[in-house]
């Protein structure tokens, strides 16, 4: 490998909490490069613990801290995986982008500064690695009096943008969110509703599955209308951005709320199939709302490899190309990372990242804070 080279490792653990990807990237102007990609799943007790975590619970600052341990020691161990991929050693690397594992996300509620919580032990991921490490990115923006949320869509403009053409990001993780990326550079962002996070839940609770692989059993079911009307009357999705949402808003018991209210009596099969198009018409709704001229919709996230989800975007999306973000030189689980290990590089650059048209904030920042290695 070329020494001159500069290497980021971006690391995702998102709110799926399937588990951590990770990629090993260099940059030159817009272009991002990855060359190798790594994942390993949550163990299933840190798995547990991450979930319960997003709620109020017994003793929680001391489970807080040492999940954000056992998540550091994780994200060591993608990585020496894709360190000993690509053959390099850790001093080869400028520094890793740690993302955190977000349980709670409150910004701009309470007092008009809320906040936004990735757990995360970066000082001992830097000590792990013998690698510089910038964590905690979205903190600087929710106290500039943005969301925090969506970062992402800086970074899709630099890799998905195209001249004289609006193109549209949709990443599908446990939350989607959209970027709508104009013709003249100007960028609108922000997050649809749930993607995954409903689907695997109702998934693995029916079928001991952890996620509906390919879309398949929701293709087997049939959409409940009044149960689908209801779930898209949730008032956030009304909401004009800057908006972003996660866990907080978006989970069982939400959904719980709306089976009750439905009578408790709808077929498993048929509540995935209503889940699924639920996410495709929450975001194509948001598409047409934003950018009705738009004609290529570009899909990453872990729900591009949802078959069914991708023909439901489709089929409510008739004039536009709905594609698969692999078709654009980055394929769909490596985007979020990749993010990441660019938001490292701006940190390290003195670069602002953040959008204040995306989030809202008074204005754009440096994001992130460094652990020297
Ligand atoms: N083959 C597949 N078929 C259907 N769904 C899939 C498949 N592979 C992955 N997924 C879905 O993608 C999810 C993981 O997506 P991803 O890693 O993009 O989410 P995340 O990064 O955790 O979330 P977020 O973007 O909200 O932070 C899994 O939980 C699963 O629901
Ligand atoms: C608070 C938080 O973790 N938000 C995530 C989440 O997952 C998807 C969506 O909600 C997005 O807003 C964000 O992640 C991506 C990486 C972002 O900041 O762009």
């Amino acid at each position: 490998m070329d020494v001159q080279t500069r290497w980021y490792i971006g690391l995702m653990s998102g709110t799926s909490l399937d588990g951590i990807d990770g990629v090993l990237a260099n940059f030159s102007g817009q272009k991002c490069l990855v060359t190798q990609h790594a994942s390993a799943p949550l163990a299933p007790d840190l798995r547990a613990e991450l979930l319960a975590l997003n709620r109020s619970g017994a003793d929680e600052l001391h489970r807080a801290a040492l999940a954000a341990n056992a998540l550091a020691r994780a994200y060591a161990g993608v990585v020496r995986s894709l360190l000993a991929q690509a053959g390099l050693a850790p001093e080869a690397i400028h520094a890793i982008g740690a993302h955190g594992q977000t349980v709670r996300h409150r910004p701009q509620t309470f007092d008009g500064t809320g906040y936004t919580l990735q757990l995360n032990n970066p000082a001992l991921l830097a000590e792990d690695t013998g690698i510089t490490v910038v964590a905690d990115f979205r903190s600087r923006d929710v106290a500039a009096g943005g969301q925090g949320a969506p970062l992402v869509p800086a970074f899709h403009r630099g890799i998905f943008g195209q001249a004289g053409r609006t193109v549209a990001v949709l990443n599908l993780g446990g939350i989607s969110n959209l970027s709508l990326l104009r013709p003249d550079g100007g960028v609108l962002g922000f997050d649809c509703g749930p993607a995954n996070a409903l689907m695997d839940h109702w998934c693995e609770r029916h079928t001991g599955r952890p996620y509906d692989d390919q879309g398949a059993w929701a293709r087997g079911g049939r959409p409940i209308a009044a149960l689908l009307q209801a779930l898209l009357a949730e008032p956030f999705l009304a909401l004009a951005p800057p908006k972003s949402t996660g866990r907080d808003l978006f989970n069982p018991d939400w959904l719980a709320g709306h089976l009750a209210a439905a009578g408790n009596d709808a077929r498993p099969q048929d509540v995935q199939a209503t889940l699924a198009e639920f996410t495709a018409a929450s975001c194509a709704r948001e598409l047409l709302r934003h950018a009705p001229g738009c004609d290529l919709l570009i899909v990453c996230g872990g729900g591009a490899l949802n078959a069914y989800l991708m023909e439901r975007l489709q089929a409510l999306l008739p004039g536009v190309g709905v594609q698969d973000s692999g078709r654009h030189g980055l394929s769909p689980l490596q985007v979020e990372a990749a993010a990441f290990a660019w938001l490292a590089r701006q940190c390290l650059a003195g670069d602002t990242a953040s959008l204040p048209g995306v989030t809202g904030a008074r204005g754009a920042r440096i994001l992130g804070a460094i652990y020297p290695a």
